[in-house]
């Protein structure tokens, strides 16, 4: 009987103490991180993040390379080849990581790669750095990895569509249409003051850095600019800046084919961290009541404010109910943001006064950026863009002028522009001068037509009023007159 059950008791005796005198021998610990793992076809993140990570750190020390295409990128990512195998350092730890992969058992031939072959990393470390390096060293390898990930992906430009085209289930793809996003604009070509760009970038900056102070103070990870000026002062050109300079993605989101708040929601709900969201033209896509302007401007029509409630009211029976203020505020202030992953919102107006307070108030909006007529500094920033021109002695003159009228960067940089091959920088400052000086003749005749036309007004004012005075005075006279003849009679 004895004889019968020993080969089992060394089974188990192995079983329970064998893997401790291997580990005892071998003290090393190690951790795989497959690219497929459960049922998802989805390569897992974890795996994308490390092949990323280790591209970046492994294309020096690897001896044999792998180039992969990447999704929505241009670019090829290089990572350690199969059966290569690294070393990191991390805190002056050393760790080892393979690539490895397992051949199928069986010739078949399937539809997924993940049955053909399966590729996975392995992790190998001292086991008294256990705890360092699985909650710490590991973190750090997955942060990084998705950083790179999020620098090399091709940036995207989303519209909105109708809700009519968004599929039963909804979507990023079907609410959202996208083109790729590469719009060359960047603050350094931006035409604006040296101050006011440095102090934009750094808040910029500063904003997508402090996610750990964000949750800290319990706030959403999201920062509100408003930009206001008249047209062609370069408000668009900024947010494509502030794209580039962040890296993000951007939202343009067309209130106007927005038919209500819950629509609003969802759409906000489908865009992704690491985005700015655009509202353009916030004052035509909102009036002041709150209450959006109807496509055919029936609610402008309307004379007084009872009227404009109850005209509301009607086309909430209608044409269902609509995005009003305090959906949008709402969404603004967290409802969405919960959702995770830094957002910028940028609103553009080109009349800040006409806007609701409570849409502008500190807080919603964190930063009001005046964007306003060029200045010397601004053009000195175009020229150089545009004519690679540094100083001239027309700049002197150029400053002069700029004090003097009002022109917007847009008009600055139209003038530069060189209008055929033979001109050159100076024909290019002097057609900008010319037509500065347009400009302010043109202005100066305005000011006196107006001048003109207000003394004019003035002059009938009077005049009506003397006639007024006069006509009061006869019919006074004439009264008295009636009284005393009237005496005379009786
Ligand atoms: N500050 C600026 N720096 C550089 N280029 C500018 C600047 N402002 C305007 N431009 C030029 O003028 C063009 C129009 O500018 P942009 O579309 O940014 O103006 P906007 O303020 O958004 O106008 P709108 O209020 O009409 O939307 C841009 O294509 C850009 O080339
Ligand atoms: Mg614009």
């Amino acid at each position: 009987i004895c004889k019968q059950y020993f080969p089992y008791d060394i089974t188990r005796f192995f079983d329970r103490y064998g893997h401790k005198i291997v580990s005892f021998l071998y003290p090393y610990i190690q951790i795989t991180f497959h690219e497929y793992s459960g049922d998802g076809f989805d390569r897992g993140t974890a795996y994308v993040a490390i092949q990323r990570y280790l591209a970046a750190n492994s294309s020096v020390t690897a001896r044999r390379l792998k180039a992969d295409p990447v999704k929505d990128t241009e670019t090829l990512v290089l990572s350690m080849d199969d059966h290569e195998e690294i070393t990191d350092e991390y805190q002056g730890i050393k760790v080892w990581w393979a690539s490895s992969m397992t051949m199928p058992k069986t010739q078949s031939i399937s539809f997924y790669p993940r049955e053909d072959d399966k590729r996975f990393y392995t992790l190998s470390f001292h086991n008294k750095y256990r705890d360092l390096i699985t909650k710490s060293y590991l973190s750090h390898v997955l942060a990084q990895g998705k950083s790179i990930a999020v620098k090399n992906r091709q940036r995207k430009l989303y519209t909105n569509n109708k809700k009519e085209t968004w599929s039963r289930y909804g979507g990023r793809s079907t609410m959202w249409s996208h083109v790729v996003f590469e719009h060359p604009a960047s603050f350094e070509t931006l035409a604006l003051e040296a101050k006011t760009k440095k102090d934009i970038m750094n808040d910029l900056i500063t904003f997508s850095k402090a996610k750990d102070y964000y949750a800290k103070v319990g706030k959403a990870w999201k920062r509100g600019y408003l930009l206001h000026g008249p047209p062609g002062t370069g408000k668009s050109t900024m947010i494509a800046a502030m794209a580039n300079l962040l890296q993000y993605d951007v939202y343009d989101l067309e209130l106007t084919s927005v038919k209500d708040n819950t629509e609003l929601r969802k759409l906000l709900i489908e865009t992704s961290g690491k985005s700015i969201i655009v509202i353009e033209d916030i004052d035509c896509s909102l009036d002041l009541t709150g209450q959006r302007k109807n496509n055919k401007d029936k609610d402008v029509e309307a004379k007084d404010e009872k009227e404009a409630v109850k005209k509301a009211v009607e086309n909430a029976g209608t044409d269902g109910s609509k995005v009003t203020l305090s959906g949008l505020l709402n969404f603004i202030d967290g409802l969405w943001s919960s959702c995770g992953g830094e957002r910028v919102i940028v609103f553009t107006t080109n009349y800040l006064e006409k806007l609701d307070p409570a849409l502008i108030r500190r807080g919603r909006m964190d930063k009001h950026i005046e964007m306003s007529y060029c200045s010397f500094e601004a053009f000195k920033v175009l020229a150089k863009n545009y004519l690679d021109v540094e100083s001239h002695q027309l700049f002197t003159r150029i400053e002069e002028l700029l004090g003097e009228t009002d022109m917007t960067p847009a008009d600055v940089a139209e003038n530069l522009m060189p209008k055929s091959a033979e001109e050159d920088g100076e024909s290019c400052l002097n057609c900008l001068i010319s037509a500065m000086e347009d400009a302010k003749v043109a202005v100066a005749k305005a000011e006196e037509e107006k001048l003109k036309a207000e003394e004019k007004e003035k002059h009938k004012v009077e005049k009506k009023e003397e006639e007024m005075k006069q006509k009061a005075g006869e019919e006074l006279a004439a009264s008295k007159d009636v009284k005393e003849n009237g005496a005379l009679v009786i």
